[in-house]
């Protein structure tokens, strides 16, 4: 099951520089592993926003529900989730990287 997930980041005002660097690497980690496992299809910077657009390819909600809140920024996101359906005029199968691509990342 296909799953678009918009996640919108604030850090509290009072947060420091250090902290914040704290989670963003462990954030890149987690988010890494992900990619790697081919559960996190991609991730997209909004522009100009402190967002992303990342795609999951999960079994259940649950299991989705579980990833999204293990981020360990999860406390500071806004996480909005579509479910995606096949579209009848797509053309293309899977325009994500492959297994191949994402085992040499
Ligand atoms: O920088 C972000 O968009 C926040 C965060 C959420 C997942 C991830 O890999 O980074």
């Amino acid at each position: 099951m296909l799953f678009l997930a918009r996640m919108d980041v604030t850090f509290p005002e009072t947060m420091s520089d250090e902290t914040k660097a704290g989670f963003q690497a462990r954030e890149k980690e987690y988010s890494g592993d992900l990619q790697r496992r081919g559960v996190m299809k991609g991730i997209w910077r909004i522009v100009g926003e402190y967002a992303n657009h990342s795609v999951f390819d999960v079994d259940s909600h649950d299991e989705l529900h579980a990833i999204l809140s293990g981020f360990p920024m999860f406390p500071y996101m806004k996480v909005r989730v579509t479910p995606l359906a096949t579209h009848p005029n797509a053309i293309a199968e899977d325009f994500f990287t492959t297994a191949e691509d994402r085992a040499a990342l």
